[in-house]
């Protein structure tokens, strides 16, 4: 059973009010990893607040349309993180490498014998001790429009507001930077984990992983590329897991599922 640790319950426990050796966290929870080459490892998953970008589709909504944290000092991360028994810690948001301090725990997570997954949009470069970079560069499709506007129920937002018409084109403009994309494949064990709509978003795919294979000097194989199909509960995915299950197996790509909607649907902590 996943365990859950509210931040606004670990608010009590220290008393970081500032950003210095703190991070804005908005949960920490024990869970099996969900996507991606490690799913089903038991792992520790530590959320920062704060994205860079606003996808329509943001699972983690309350990190980036409707932002929420508690600050905890360093010492209560890794603390926590060690209350769980697990070997692998997943570093999340919102966008975790917005943050400096983000380095430094990681610096301590690996210093104490941890595994270290990053999970990050690909739009910013760190260098950290990072054991695998799961990177997941936004598509066109992920961009907030009228008819596809974040938060909770993605679309339309329950207040019925229209699209943030700056968030928008603020998304599109960001979305994509191919320097960073080719240092964190340089540097880092990298998969590249897109999230797919439908077939339209191939094309756009395939040309990112030929810029970016450009771009670098390591290599990408397609096994590093993982398809993984949008959606944020059981029933999104029964309509999404099976096409893009065949977009990879054509392409020759790697599919990944989401072994946590599966198994608890959006259940919060999971
Ligand atoms: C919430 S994001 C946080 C890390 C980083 N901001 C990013 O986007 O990679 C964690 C992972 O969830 C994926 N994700 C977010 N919303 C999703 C959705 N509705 N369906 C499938 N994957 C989603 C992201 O692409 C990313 O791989
Ligand atoms: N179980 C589980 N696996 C995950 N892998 C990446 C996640 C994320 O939100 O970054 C995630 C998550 O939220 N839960
Ligand atoms: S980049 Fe990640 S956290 Fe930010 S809005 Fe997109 S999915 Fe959410
Ligand atoms: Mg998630």
């Amino acid at each position: 059973m996943p365990v859950d640790a509210d931040p606004a319950d670990l608010a009590g426990e220290g008393d970081a009010t500032d950003t210095e050796d703190a991070l804005p966290i908005n949960e920490l929870f024990h869970s099996l990893q969900g996507e991606g080459r490690l799913a089903g490892v038991p792992s520790v998953f530590v959320r920062t607040s704060g994205c860079n970008l606003r996808c329509w589709f943001c699972d983690s909504y309350h990190t980036s349309w409707e932002p929420s944290h508690a600050w905890l000092d360093l010492d209560e991360i890794v603390a926590e993180v060690g209350n769980y028994g697990a070997d692998h810690v997943v570093l999340t948001g919102g966008e975790p490498l917005l943050h400096d301090e983000s380095v430094t725990l990681l610096d301590r997570l690996d210093a104490a014998g941890y595994h270290t997954t990053v999970e990050t949009n690909g739009t910013i470069y760190r260098d950290a001790p990072i054991d695998l970079a799961s990177v997941s560069p936004k598509l066109a499709s992920s961009t907030p429009s009228a008819d596809r506007v974040g938060g909770e129920g993605e679309t339309p937002r329950p207040d019925g507001e229209p699209v943030d018409a700056a968030a928008a084109e603020r998304h599109e403009t960001d979305r994509l930077d191919l320097d960073a994309l080719a240092r964190l494949v340089e540097t880092y064990d990298t998969q590249l984990k897109f999230v797919v709509t439908g077939p339209d978003d191939m094309a756009e795919i395939d040309r990112l992983v030929e810029r970016v294979r450009e771009a670098a000097s390591a290599t990408v194989a397609d096994s590093d590329v993982l398809l993984m199909p949008e959606g944020t509960t059981r029933d999104a995915l029964d309509g999404t897991r099976e096409t893009v299950a065949e977009l990879a197996l054509d392409r020759g790509y790697r599919y990944t599922p989401r072994l946590h909607v599966d198994l608890w649907n959006d259940a919060p902590g999971t």
